[in-house]
């Protein structure tokens, strides 16, 4: 279901904006709308969407826009054309008391710099976006402590922010955007200011709370890395326009222009690719009711392969055949498939990374096989599949 829907968003910064949007919209790029008009392209015509639930990640590099975008998302800045429909209703259009209460109940947004309040606790500071809609003192501190507790500040409820370490500020400030149980948490470029291991862990500590909280969340980063990581999909933004927007697989492996495909040649794919983004589809696989060993062996040799997999009608995994086992069935008349199933296999489920794929396809003398959390078979990777697979992908391996 889609949650947030932007539609050829524009935001020019100055005081008549008029002559530099009919310009954009003749396709003057930012800079000479700057030198004719003298106002700055912000964001320039922008258009995605955010399914509900999902993480997206606006990422581009200093300057391309982000920050307008995401702060005109819950208008703290009000956009200069466009749309932007959450859960159907224009943001752009509602009156000032309609935006405040969305924004209050709607959103949660978490900033770079923490911005907590020196000399409230942790707790009150949690507390805050609760204060600001009214609700009675316990109350409040008693949701408090249940968002410090999701975040693994238990204990901390007492403490100053000047007490606590930065990762810990931030999940306070994590807490507070949570404390409202808002639908959509603003995150912009929360982790930046934390240190390469702190950053790491809260990176992980998001992926963990969203599977149980299920928040749509729009994150900004400048880093790569950390939008490949965390975004279901990245929205790749130049010069307040976008470039692409992806899975993290298609940024890498199906890059929209030179400019995405020179932003990505440093990455090393074997860390981000998973099982499923290199596996085939299992594309001859045997049936134990209906396929006996004669009929299994055509369906190798048609298929140039030395093994099949079996599976139920399902498709839930039974075992493996090799062409060798199975002309020797064949011969000696035994009809039955079962009798040279190989039922121990080495399996892997579809999130496991490709670099850990090369270790175990290394002794594995049949294919492994991808199966997902009930047992059923979604591909089959061979070491050819996974170089091939990374090759096009293109860099690094
Ligand atoms: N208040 C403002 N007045 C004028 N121009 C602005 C204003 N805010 C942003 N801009 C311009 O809009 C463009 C996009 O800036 P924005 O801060 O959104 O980019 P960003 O991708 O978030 O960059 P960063 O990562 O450095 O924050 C830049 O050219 C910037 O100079």
């Amino acid at each position: 279901m889609t949650k947030i829907e932007v539609k050829d968003l524009v935001k020019i910064f100055g005081p008549s904006p008029n002559r530099a949007l009919s310009m954009l919209r003749d396709g003057a790029d930012k800079d000479e709308i700057l030198a004719k008009t003298g106002h700055g392209v912000g964001v320039g015509g922008v258009t995605f969407d955010v399914k509900s639930g999902e993480i997206i990640v606006i990422m581009g590099l200093s300057g391309s826009g982000k920050s307008t975008l995401v702060r005109c998302l819950n208008r703290l800045i009000d956009p200069t054309a466009g749309s932007i429909m959450v859960d159907g209703v224009d943001i752009a259009k509602v009156s000032s008391e309609e935006l405040l209460d969305i924004r209050q109940k709607k959103f949660g947004m978490v900033f770079q710099n923490f911005a907590l309040f020196p000399h409230r606790t942790v707790a009150e500071n949690a507390a805050f976006g609760l204060e600001i809609q009214g609700v009675e003192r316990e109350t409040r501190l008693e949701k408090a402590h249940e968002v410090l507790s999701q975040v693994g500040l238990s204990g901390w409820e007492q403490s100053y922010p000047s007490q606590l370490s930065g990762g810990m500020q931030q999940r306070v400030g994590l807490a507070r955007a949570l404390a409202v149980d808002p639908d959509i948490l603003l995150m912009d470029e929360a982790f930046s200011a934390l240190d390469p291991l702190i950053r790491r862990d809260m990176q992980d500590e998001l992926l963990d709370l969203q599977d149980r909280l299920q928040k749509t969340i729009v994150f900004i980063s400048h880093d790569l890395d950390e939008a490949l990581k965390i975004g279901d999909r990245i929205v790749l933004m130049k010069d307040g326009k976008v470039v692409q927007v992806g899975t993290p697989d298609e940024i890498l492996m199906e890059p929209a222009t030179r400019y995405v495909e020179k932003f990505v040649e440093d990455v090393d794919i074997t860390k981000v690719l998973t099982a499923e983004s290199v596996m085939k589809r299992p594309f001859a696989v045997g049936h134990v009711r209906n396929d006996g060993p004669r009929a299994a062996l055509r369906k190798m040799k048609n298929e140039g392969i030395s093994s099949l997999f079996v599976t139920k009608r399902d498709h839930s995994l039974l075992g493996i055949i090799s062409a060798a086992d199975a002309k020797e069935a064949a011969e000696r008349g035994d009809d039955n498939l079962e009798s040279i199933l190989q039922r121990d296999l080495t399996t892997v489920p579809p999130d496991t990374p490709a670099s850990e794929l090369f270790e175990i396809l290394k002794d594995l003398p049949y294919p492994l096989a991808v199966v997902t959390e009930t047992e059923k078979l979604a591909g089959v990777i061979v070491r050819g599949t996974l170089l091939a697979a990374l090759a096009e992908g293109g860099r690094n391996v």
